[in-house]
């Protein structure tokens, strides 16, 4: 007898991890016998619920985070590329709160079936999460339009965790990697801006496969004071350590790290709209004490990833931007999804 119904054969065939993204729903295996990369799930995909076994003295850090077709994504996104960055937006909500990431879990609605999306989607996704050494332990399946939701857990040392509250006047603010290029990407294939064509493969890039800083993210317990990550533009997401901490920034604009591809491609005060209020970088905002930043570059450098100073924590609850100390005005603001709704 035939007990399955498409869901339980879309789940076998493209999410279940034994049958690897795409083999043949056909050869399906019971939950239990699933070669798990994990051993810290004790039940997987396939029972009401997970159950997963925490190491003895740990927290778990728990996120979600929702991408909507037209919103998060468009037709010009690989569709390998909207399960990697799935994957990569919440894991990068762990690595601000120092988790080292474990279990996610799947919601998906599609209008419809398509098997070729399925396919490339699920190679993005599982790609991703093996890099990063997690397991998918379950998730849900409706009809309705294009969305998929993940919600990640990671472990992190108890008392160790990194939070939004903490920095102290006088610690020094950093960001992680590069900024602006995801925005900018965006906005030259919307036509609102143009960028030299030899640079716009490596701008998508960073639209496209966001890297999340999970590495620096558990390095950083040690060291800083408060961290974020930047999701919706350095502009705003800082805000949330200001008002969390209860203390004021300085940020100097022209010390704002860049790539190559984008110093190439837009300069100056042009440039700042994508840095500080585009979005989608991904990258970590962290204060640290001025005491710990002697060895800090060398340390993220071997997290993989490269960290620039842009700033200081002051005492004023105000956020002001500065260009080679003269004050700034910015008159923009960062992501909003009800901006002007
Ligand atoms: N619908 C909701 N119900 C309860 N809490 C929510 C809801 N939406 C967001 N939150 C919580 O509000 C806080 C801020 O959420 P937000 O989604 O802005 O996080 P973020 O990390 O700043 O952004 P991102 O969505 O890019 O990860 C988080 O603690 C989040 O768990
Ligand atoms: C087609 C398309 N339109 C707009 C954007 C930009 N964008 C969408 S959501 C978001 C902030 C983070 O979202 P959330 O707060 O929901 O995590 C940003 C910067 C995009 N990437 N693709
Ligand atoms: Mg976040």
């Amino acid at each position: 007898m035939n007990i399955r119904t498409d869901e339980f054969s879309l789940i076998a065939k493209y999410f279940q991890r034994s049958h690897g993204a795409g083999d043949d729903a056909g050869s399906a295996v019971s939950a239990s016998s699933q070669n798990r990369s994990r051993r810290d799930i004790a039940v997987g995909i396939g029972d009401d619920a997970a159950i997963v076994i925490p190491p003895t003295g740990c927290g778990i850090a728990v996120t979600t985070d929702t991408m909507v077709s037209g919103v998060h994504f468009d037709e010009k996104v690989p569709v390998d590329a909207i399960g990697h960055k799935l994957v990569a937006v919440n894991l990068s909500d762990l690595a601000a709160m120092g988790a080292e990431p474990a279990w996610l879990s799947l919601s998906c609605a599609f209008p419809s079936i398509d098997e070729n999306w399925l396919t490339a989607f699920s190679r993005g996704f599982f790609a991703a999460l093996d890099y990063y050494h997690c397991e998918l332990i379950g998730g849900d399946i409706t009809k309705g339009p294009l969305t998929l939701t993940l919600t990640a857990q990671g472990i992190v040392p108890a008392e160790r965790y990194l939070k939004r509250e903490g920095a102290q006047p006088g610690d020094r603010i950093y960001v992680s990697g590069t900024l602006g290029d995801a925005a900018l990407a965006l906005a030259a294939q919307q036509g609102k801006v143009s960028v030299p064509p030899e640079h716009m493969a490596a701008l998508e890039k960073r639209l496209f496969y966001p890297t999340p800083r999970v590495a620096l993210g558990q390095l950083l317990r040690n060291q800083a004071t408060s961290a974020i990550d930047l999701s919706d533009g350095l502009l705003g997401d800082i805000q949330h350590i200001l008002v969390a901490s209860g203390v004021g920034a300085r940020i100097q604009l022209d010390t704002l790290p860049f790539s190559q591809a984008f110093a190439e491609s837009i300069s100056g005060p042009d440039g700042w709209r994508y840095q500080i209020a585009g979005g989608d970088d991904y990258e970590l905002c962290f204060t640290i004490p001025e005491s710990r930043c002697g060895n800090l570059e060398t340390l993220a450098l071997q997290a993989g990833v490269k960290v620039t100073c842009v700033g200081i924590i002051d005492g004023s609850r105000e956020l002001r931007f500065f260009e080679k100390n003269q004050a700034c005005d910015i008159d923009f603001h960062a992501y909003s999804h009800f901006q002007g709704a």
